[in-house]
């Protein structure tokens, strides 16, 4: 078995606050592989982006790992701190975020944006930086790259700069890409073409990517493995195509109850009842268990299990069984 490009263990991340310390992150591991696309996913606040962040190095104060590993190729890195971190950051992972405007500078062209990023992290000439720049915009499909490097962010539409996004965010050749929401604030029409830009770059570069959505209908197209969270913690790991036609946790049950996919045909959308406790109220027992319609006293009582304490697939003391009757 391959070493992991990351390689995520038993993470916590925790915020103090006056009500208390809040455990945004609590005990949560994955690997990612060369070439794979792992989705994370879950409703607003699930820890989603917090778990990404904690991986980048980008956690916002007060926020901070306090207990687990993050491994980059094998490579401790989650204790890393200035100087060192910001070069692994630029030359090992790449950033895709929701929003491609917060991730270009308005003033620079992209072409001067792409070469500077290529000249940091990789050993080249001016005149070489730049036909690497025109050859990434090209690779996402920018139409005449050669002609619209010297374009500025403004000049493109949406879909054009998260394209762009992609392209910086691949150039310097990182084993790891993490894209946070990147097709959220895209026109439905351009979210699927993201997807599959995204999907075929993984591929031919093998690069591991961490694709973190509330949107299952995007997992379904785009991940290869998912990783469900909610309240902080893993409900559910595993291959996306068993997860989706034989989710065993609850919760991702329910999301799939709530997400139309296409291969799904029509079927009527159930939302799960209620919202997700905030991490300063969480209820006794397993955090799912007053949205849960499988709840026994067990749940109420008991913290839920671990994934590891359970079959490493749900972490649920009552998963679902391929015969388990979902109701409609
Ligand atoms: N500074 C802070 N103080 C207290 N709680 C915080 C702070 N920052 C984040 N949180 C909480 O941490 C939790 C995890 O947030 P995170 O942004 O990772 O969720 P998410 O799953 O990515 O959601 P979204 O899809 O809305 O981005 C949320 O419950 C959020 O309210």
């Amino acid at each position: 078995m391959t070493t992991p490009v990351l390689s995520v263990r038993d993470l916590v991340v925790e915020i103090p606050t006056r009500r208390g310390v809040l455990r945004p992150v609590d005990q949560v591991s994955y690997d990612i592989h060369a070439g794979e696309i792992l989705g994370v996913v879950g409703e607003s606040g699930a820890g989603k982006s917090m778990t990404g962040n904690a991986v980048i190095g980008l956690l916002d104060r007060p926020a901070r790992i306090v207990s687990g590993e993050v491994l980059l190729s094998g490579e401790p890195v989650h204790a890393l701190k200035g100087e060192r971190l910001r070069k692994l950051r630029g030359k090992k992972m790449g950033m895709i975020f929701q929003d491609p405007l917060t991730s270009l500078n308005p003033l620079l062209t992209i072409g001067e944006q792409l070469t500077e990023t290529i000249l940091e992290h990789l050993d080249v000439t001016q005149s070489e930086a730049r036909e690497r720049a025109i050859a990434a915009l090209d690779e996402v499909g920018i139409p005449a790259a050669r002609q619209r490097i010297g374009s500025y962010p403004h000049e493109f539409s949406g879909g054009m700069r998260q394209r762009v996004v992609i392209a910086l965010a691949l150039c310097a050749e990182p084993d790891l890409v993490i894209a946070d929401e990147p097709t959220t604030a895209l026109d439905v029409s351009v979210q699927a073409q993201i997807v599959a830009l995204l999907k075929r770059l993984c591929r031919e570069k093998g690069v591991a990517v961490m694709l973190v959505t509330h949107d299952m209908g995007v997992i379904a197209e785009a991940a290869d493995r998912v990783a469900v969270m909610y309240a902080g913690r893993l409900a559910e790991l595993g291959p996306v195509r068993e997860v989706i036609t034989n989710a065993r946790h609850p919760y991702t049950a329910g999301l799939m109850a709530s997400t139309p996919v296409a291969s799904q045909g029509h079927r009527r959308l159930r939302q799960i009842p209620g919202a997700m406790p905030r991490l300063d109220n969480l209820p006794s027992g397993c955090a799912f268990h007053p949205r849960c319609d499988r709840a026994e006293p067990r749940c109420r009582e008991e913290p839920g299990p671990s994934l590891e304490a359970c079959d490493g697939r749900a972490a649920c003391w009552f998963p679902l069984t391929e015969k388990t009757e979902v109701s409609a």
